[in-house]
């Protein structure tokens, strides 16, 4: 048994594409305010992952922390209108913080402030997705966090833990890891029960293990070990392994590598194999019938381009699930389309290089990309 569960441990040394959720009450002193020391150590570990090749996000809290002791706000509870006008100010300070610690290391940084929405709307999905791809692409380590000062309360994702998952599940990572006040999963709350026992590792969240997250007990924190375990759900299913240590420890990355206690949940299975399933699991809106052209290049992997389309139906808008039919009428696979109906109509057997002069602005290439497709 020793190897198998070898074979389940992750190692951040390996990691492909990481995120690293920094929690508040971690960069953010109630009395002094951001920890600059901490987070510039924070800063050597994110260059060291670069340099290794992995890319890099990190969702970071504490704008609402940070704002509140820049107002001088005291510890007192906050009206929603307060936390808000608080994380305007905490935030621009924030993602600066970030910029000075990275920039020595020849890094460049990105502010990137979604909302609850931007996650489940498809076609908002879908921009902020190839947005990250395309920031990750050029070397740049995004800094997210929740557009709190616009978000609100029945709109919101309200703590970082699942922000950060879907942010995960977004951009493809393989691993995430949630730097916390504690060093782990426990059977119980260890602030509370000092029986409780830490899990090294976790390989399915079941109703009984569901049943050990309690609430968090430092006033500076929003989720706990509750919204830890639903983060944990969301990444392990979309193909993510997911982390939860102490991280106020100097450069808690290499400290996770040298065997620093922490809890894995283990991923259910890769990230792009999720990704085909979710896909998979969505009823079309409509459909493309392909020419035996474009039907060769699906089954090579390649995106659809307009060209390879004899015909449109049906009602969908972008970023609509869409079937893809053969010549024969088979159904072959089905994808996330980039254009509206009308525009895939119009744009249908043109090439790629005509859709500006057809459509009046500069689209996408593919109709459906690779991606986003299952065949
Ligand atoms: N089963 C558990 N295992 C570990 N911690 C738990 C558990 N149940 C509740 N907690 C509490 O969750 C806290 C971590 O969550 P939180 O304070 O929200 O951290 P962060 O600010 O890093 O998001 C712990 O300090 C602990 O008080
Ligand atoms: N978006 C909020 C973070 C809320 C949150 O999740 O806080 P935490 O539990 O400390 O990770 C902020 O920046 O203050």
């Amino acid at each position: 048994m020793a190897s198998r569960v070898q074979l389940s441990v992750p190692d951040i040394r390996a990691a492909k594409r990481v995120v690293i959720k920094i929690g508040s009450a971690l960069l953010v002193d109630r009395e002094k305010g951001l920890r600059q020391g901490w987070l510039s150590a924070l800063a050597m570990d994110v260059a060291e992952a670069k340099v290794r090749g992995a890319d890099v996000v990190l969702v970071s809290s504490g704008s609402i922390a940070l704002g509140r002791s820049v107002l001088g706000l005291g510890s007192g509870v906050l009206t929603l209108e307060q936390s808000q006008a608080c994380a305007a100010v905490g935030q621009i300070r924030l993602a600066r913080a970030y910029e000075e610690v990275l920039a020595p290391h020849g890094i460049t940084t990105a502010q990137v402030l979604v909302t609850l929405e931007d996650t489940e709307d498809r076609r908002r999905y879908l921009n902020s997705r190839a947005t990250m791809e395309t920031l990750l692409g050029l070397g740049v380590v995004p800094i997210v966090n929740e557009n709190d000062t616009v978000a609100t309360d029945e709109i919101r994702f309200g703590d970082n833990d699942r922000l950060a998952a879907q942010i995960a599940v977004t951009v493809g990572a393989d691993q995430l890891i949630l730097l916390s006040d504690v060093d782990g999963f426990y059977s119980a709350n260890p602030k509370e029960d000092p029986t409780a026992q830490r899990f090294d590792l976790v390989e399915k969240i079941t109703p009984a293990i569901e049943a050990m997250a309690g609430d968090p007990i430092s006033g500076l924190s929003k989720g706990g070990m509750k919204t830890k375990l639903l983060a944990a759900k969301t990444a392990v299913a979309g193909g993510c392994a997911m982390a939860i240590m102490e991280g106020s420890v100097l450069r808690p990355l290499k400290a996770l590598a040298e065997g620093a206690n922490r809890t894995w949940f283990v991923a259910q299975s890769d990230p792009q194999a999720a990704r085909k399933r979710w896909i998979n699991a969505m009823k079309p809106r409509g459909e493309l019938r392909l020419d035996a052209g474009a039907v060769k290049a699906m089954a090579e992997g390649k995106s659809l381009l307009p060209a390879g389309v004899v015909s449109v139906e049906g009602n969908f808008g972008r970023g609509d699930p869409v079937a893809l039919v053969s010549p024969a009428g088979d159904v072959i696979g089905k994808g996330l389309v980039r254009y509206t109906v009308a525009e895939a109509k119009a744009i249908a057997g043109h090439r790629s290089g005509e859709i500006a002069a057809i459509l009046g602005y500069e689209g996408r290439a593919a109709l459906v990309h690779r991606d986003d497709m299952v065949v």
